[in-house]
């Protein structure tokens, strides 16, 4: 790994959907000390994400899904996202435009990479893609919506810019990698 840091073990303590393990490694202090640390990190691959924006309308494209964690964490469960998805083990650009063809229907352009986001890295392996592509009625290709068959069912939700970019501040948008992206777009034009 590092000269800093030697894996003792991996214990795998959950195989199922994800992994979850449970890693001892041995830390070297700046200061010279090793110490014996445990943690649990959890494995479900990693992720590429795309907002989507129509220059001419000035508008974005995101979709509205269930999703459970925040419920349990005691917030409203319906969030306003980019589209995104796993990689099912696709290079990123490739899984970035299954997925927003999946959810939106649309087959975007001019689709640019913007940056690679950590998601949760104290707790997730999980690096997410982030990209940006544009739209119009011409990219259209289908309803979108999502695949039933796995659980989802996906509301696509058409905003002003200027409005997507103000419920990144009054707590209507509060998924990560979409409040990067709204002001990736904002400081783009800034
Ligand atoms: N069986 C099973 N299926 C699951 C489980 N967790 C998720 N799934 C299914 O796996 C699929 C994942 O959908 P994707 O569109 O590929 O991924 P995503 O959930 O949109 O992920 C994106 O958004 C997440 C939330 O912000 C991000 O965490 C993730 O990084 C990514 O960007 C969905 O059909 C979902 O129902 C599980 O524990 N068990
Ligand atoms: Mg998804």
């Amino acid at each position: 790994m590092t000269d800093r840091i030697s894996i003792i073990s991996a214990k795998l303590l959950v195989k199922n959907w994800g992994t979850l393990s449970n890693v001892t490694l041995d830390y070297r202090h700046k200061s010279g000390t090793v110490q014996r640390l445990e943690r649990e990190v959890y494995d479900h691959g990693s992720a590429a994400a795309m907002l989507l924006h129509d220059p001419a309308r000035d508008t974005v494209l995101l979709v509205r899904q269930f999703r459970l964690p925040p419920l349990l964490n005691g917030d409203a469960p319906d969030l306003l996202e980019v589209c995104a998805g796993l990689l099912d083990g696709e290079a990123p650009a490739i899984a970035v435009a299954r997925e927003a063809l999946e959810e939106t229907g649309h087959d975007p352009m001019d689709v640019r990479h913007v940056c690679d986001i950590y998601s949760c890295p104290g707790s997730l392996t999980e690096k997410v893609s982030l990209f940006l592509g544009l739209y119009d009625q011409d990219t259209l290709r289908h309803a979108g919506g999502g695949l039933e068959h796995e659980g989802e069912e996906i509301e696509l939700v058409e905003l002003d810019f200027s409005q997507a970019l103000a419920m990144t501040r009054d707590g209507r948008i509060v998924d990560a990698k979409t409040i990067i992206l709204l002001q990736h777009l904002a400081l783009q034009r800034a």
